[in-house]
């Protein structure tokens, strides 16, 4: 990991990666000794946040604790820096540009943040057994979901002679998304990622176990990150821990976020996402008979049409209405869930349906 810049002036925002306009204006309320920071990995109670030149820890204000609000990596956060006892308090959290999440079924049912503020998310998939449609299809809507911007990575292109053809192949479902081939191995191709991988850009990547995502970004950094990835600090029983650090600068100046909550990341609750990753059945939808249509046996349905006719691969809808089916069984999940902590919440008291109603909007 190539060294910070040096800079004597922790309030210089400037040298934060990712820092913009958005983030000045936002930030401009504070002033000294308030300064800024991005989140480079997230522990039990403290955090590691990357300020002008250095990564220091810090805690949580009490304000930011009572409203549950947890800094992810990637954010940017506002600190107060008490320099008389050397330490930093988190006090704020900066508009999240966007946001990767996962729904999760929990008991509290609020939706679980994993990273921040990513640009740009590299769908890795390689050639051979792994590159499966609907796998690359599934990854879309999360990455539509988040906001940030996909970008289909075809790895392992030395491994065919034949790139050119899967290529074509994630180009039927990809929309207007890039497809790129490379091979992290041999380094082919990785100039084509420049665009994405730019100066105070934020980069992550999802992708199934084994189509080289950890050799991609060993392949980005001249050095192994792994290397330097892992730091060893002292919990609060005086035993030494490993904590891994999530947020790596390149030696270009970009960012590459990655840890396991990202590489694994599940459908969540992406409707949003769905609708743009499947923008043809999207757009051929709205010529079906009835508004409600399921695009599955009703008469007059365009979708179905568009099947038999073959301008839409049949898997391809089949894939739509699983997808569909997921997410309406993910937010079931979270409706009963959020029935069971009402339940809780309220148990012996009297409450009234619209009393419940609105607890359960101000909990989405
Ligand atoms: N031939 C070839 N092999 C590759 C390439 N990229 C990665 N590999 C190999 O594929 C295997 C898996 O690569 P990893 O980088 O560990 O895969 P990963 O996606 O990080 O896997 P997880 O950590 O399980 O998520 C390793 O043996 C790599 O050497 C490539 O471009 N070409
Ligand atoms: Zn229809």
């Amino acid at each position: 990991m190539p060294s910070l810049p040096i800079c004597s002036d922790l309030a210089d925002k400037t040298t934060i990666p990712g820092w913009d306009e958005a983030l000045e204006s936002a930030f401009s309320v504070y002033k000294d000794p308030y300064i800024a920071g991005r989140i480079v990995s997230r522990h039990k109670t403290n955090w590691e946040v990357l300020i002008s030149g250095t990564i220091i820890k810090a805690g949580l204000s009490g304000a930011l604790l009572r409203i549950g609000k947890q800094p992810v990596v990637g954010d940017f956060v506002v600190l107060l820096n008490q320099e008389e006892i050397n330490s930093y308090i988190i006090v704020n959290v900066l508009p999240r540009k966007t946001c990767l999440s996962r729904g999760a079924a929990g008991d509290n049912n609020e939706e679980q943040v994993i990273a921040a503020n990513i640009d740009t998310i590299f769908i890795i998939t390689a050639t051979g057994k792994d590159l499966n449609l609907r796998r690359i299809e599934r990854y879309l809507t999360v990455v539509y979901a988040s906001g940030a911007k996909p970008v289909i990575v075809l790895n392992k292109a030395d491994l065919t002679d034949k790139p050119t053809e899967a290529v074509d192949k994630i180009r039927t479902i990809a929309g207007d998304v890039p497809v790129i081939a490379i091979s992290a191995l041999s380094k082919a191709g990785l100039d084509k990622l420049e665009n994405y991988i730019a100066p105070g850009k934020t980069v992550a990547l999802v992708g199934s176990s084994g189509v080289g995502k950890s050799t991609l970004i060993n392949a980005l950094f001249d050095e192994s990150v792994q290397k330097t990835k892992d730091i060893r600090e002292d919990d609060e029983k005086g035993r030494h821990t490993t904590t891994v650090r999530q947020l790596f600068l390149l030696p270009n100046g970009g960012v590459i976020i990655d840890n396991p909550g990202i590489r694994e990341i599940q459908l969540g609750d992406s409707y949003d996402g769905l609708e743009k990753a499947f923008f043809d059945i999207v757009r051929v939808a709205e010529k079906c008979r009835f508004k409600d249509c399921t695009h599955d046996q009703e008469p007059g349905c365009a979708v179905q049409k568009a099947v038999q006719e073959g301008s839409i691969a049949k898997e391809r809808v089949d894939s739509y209405h699983k997808l569909n089916a997921e997410l309406a069984f993910q937010s079931e999940k979270t409706e009963i869930g959020l029935k069971r902590l009402e339940k809780k919440k309220y148990k012996g008291m009297q409450v009234s349906p619209r009393k419940l109603r609105e607890y359960k909007e101000k909990s989405y």
